[in-house]
């Protein structure tokens, strides 16, 4: 990926998926190891929307519509220095929401099976997110398109494994084509559009 032959360093990452799938746990590591600051999306949600979600409603795109605004603020705040944010960015269309804040945001798609992170949502304590709404996260998720600057990362090795192969993914000059040793099975990464075939 990286098709601007940009360092990490001075990229805003976003950490998107659907609930529970690791946004919060990688995300706070990429930032670390890439020394930038982090934000987590649940805190850019209005109060009406942890509200809606805790009573177990997904949220629409009106109610999505100024979170996004707010993330993209920041991500814009952050294009020099550099930050990595969490953000579902289920749809396309809010991925290009957060691009016309954040032109060059880079994505990275956290995957894993509903099965998967169904058990490790159930076993997270204190979190209002409801197991209930995993069905409409991804009855909604759109993922990451051709054209679409990012690299997808399955979750099912522990958080650092994760961290390290999406760390590898968004390196300059990453491999543009899975060779034979470095397969998205053998890595746990899926390339996903043109910037991770760079
Ligand atoms: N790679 C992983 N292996 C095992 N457990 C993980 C992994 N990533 C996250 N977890 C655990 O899964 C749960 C969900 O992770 P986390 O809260 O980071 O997800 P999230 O995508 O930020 O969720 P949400 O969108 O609902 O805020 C947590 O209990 C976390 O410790
Ligand atoms: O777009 C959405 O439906 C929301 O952003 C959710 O994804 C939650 O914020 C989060 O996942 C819960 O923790």
């Amino acid at each position: 990926m990286n098709t601007a032959g940009e360092s990490t360093q001075s990229q805003v990452v976003v950490v998107m998926g659907v609930a529970g799938t690791g946004k919060t746990t990688v995300g706070r590591l990429l930032a670390e190891d890439l020394d930038v600051p982090y934000a987590e999306a649940d805190a850019f949600h209005p109060p009406a929307n942890v509200a809606k979600m805790s009573a177990g409603t997904p949220l629409d795109d009106a109610d999505r519509a100024p979170w996004l605004d707010a993330i993209g603020a920041w991500a814009h705040g952050h294009a020099d220095r550099g930050g990595v944010v969490s953000c579902s960015a289920l749809k396309r269309a809010y991925r290009d929401r957060l691009r016309a804040a954040a032109p060059h945001l880079v994505f990275v798609h956290l995957t894993g099976d509903r099965a998967l992170i169904g058990r490790r949502m159930a076993e997270r304590a204190d979190h209002f997110m409801p197991v209930a709404l995993l069905d409409s996260q991804f009855a909604t998720l759109e993922p990451l398109q051709a054209d679409e600057r990012g690299v997808s990362v399955s979750v099912a090795p522990g958080p650092r494994a994760v961290a390290r192969r999406a760390l590898a993914a968004l390196r300059p000059g990453h491999a543009p084509v899975p060779s034979p040793v470095a397969t998205p099975e053998a890595t746990g990464e899926a390339p996903t559009g043109a910037a991770s075939h760079a």
